[in-house]
């Protein structure tokens, strides 16, 4: 097993594998909650960082995102010794200023999931809390952003401001929202949607790893009057294109990442919060439950 790759990127829909960088190993580590999505490949960036690729619907996308082990996806990363994820995502634009292969920084999450996905790795039996106000990891989303050049054929990067959130909506799939949901969405704010920034985000924080997504849009959902409702062949038109980006963005990322990561200041303030956050006293913990969460906490 490779330990230390201090960074994991998760790939969605039409990024499934990491090239430009050297391949060092392919790794799909059995986990208390199964395999994860896909074969872990481990690459090396030029200055020696290890960086793991996962690619979240899995070999030939064969995950609906429902359906994604997105619990032992983030406790595999967690296992090679990830303390930061960039999770990339096709996502639909609810906002005119936000065009098909823009780039969104989201800083805020509503969730509307509707309780279909296991989303937490503390059951009844080890209870705990942790504090998911901003879900995002802030010293990622500045590094990201600091990246916006990289992006190519005149895309740009949205980020939030200090009076401007950007909010992901996710959405529970496999159908794409109706017009009065996209309407809504956009009601209460909403820059961009998706379908799989929850339960990732959420579990991303229980483990304790620094988590920022990067919404890719493809489209613009069904709330434009003038406009036919997103089908799957429009997201595709504009996923190449974003791919390519994404991998650009990423190579600057991790030249400006790798000696923070070294450092150890991403994610620091994460660093036992949730294992300190535990609700069930000792004496009532399930031996079973504390059994799966060892491999996530070894001193637990
Ligand atoms: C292919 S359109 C809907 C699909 O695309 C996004 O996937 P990902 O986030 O993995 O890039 C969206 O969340 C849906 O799962
Ligand atoms: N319009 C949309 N809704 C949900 N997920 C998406 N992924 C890409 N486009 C999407």
């Amino acid at each position: 097993m490779v330990h230390n790759v201090l960074l994991g990127v998760i790939g969605g829909s039409g990024f499934y594998e990491l090239s430009g960088f050297e391949h060092v190993k392919t790794v799909n580590p059995e986990t208390p909650w199964g395999f994860p999505s896909s074969p872990i490949n481990i690459v090396k960036s030029k200055t020696g960082l290890h960086v793991a690729f996962l690619a979240r619907h899995g070999v030939g996308h064969r995950y609906t995102p429902t359906e994604i082990p997105v619990r032992a996806n983030i406790a595999a990363l967690k296992s090679l010794g990830v303390q930061a994820i960039l999770a990339f995502s096709a996502v639909g634009s609810l906002r005119e200023e936000i065009p098909p292969e823009d780039f969104v920084l989201p800083n805020q999450i509503i969730d509307r999931t509707l309780c279909a996905r296991p989303n937490t790795f503390f059951p009844s039996g080890c209870v705990a809390h942790v504090s998911f106000g901003d879900p995002f990891d802030a010293d990622l989303a500045r590094i990201v952003a600091q990246c916006a050049g990289a992006l190519e054929r005149g895309a740009k990067l949205h980020v939030p401001t200090v009076d401007h959130d950007l909010t992901v909506v996710c959405m529970e799939g496999p159908a794409f929202s109706t017009r009065a949901e996209s309407k809504l969405y956009r009601s209460w704010g909403a820059s961009v949607i998706n379908m799989s920034v929850i339960p990732e985000a959420k579990l991303a924080r229980e483990a304790e790893i620094a988590y920022q997504m990067v919404c890719m849009a493809t489209d613009y959902d069904c709330w434009r009057k003038s406009e036919r409702p997103v089908t799957v062949n429009e997201v595709m038109t504009h996923l190449s294109n974003n791919t390519d980006n994404a991998k650009q963005l990423l190579t600057q990322v991790i030249k400006l990442l790798e000696p923070e990561l070294r450092k150890g200041s991403i994610g620091e303030t994460l660093r036992g919060a949730v294992q300190h956050g535990i609700q069930t006293n000792h004496a009532h913990r399930d031996p079973a439950v504390v059994g799966k969460l060892r491999f996530l906490f070894p001193s637990l």
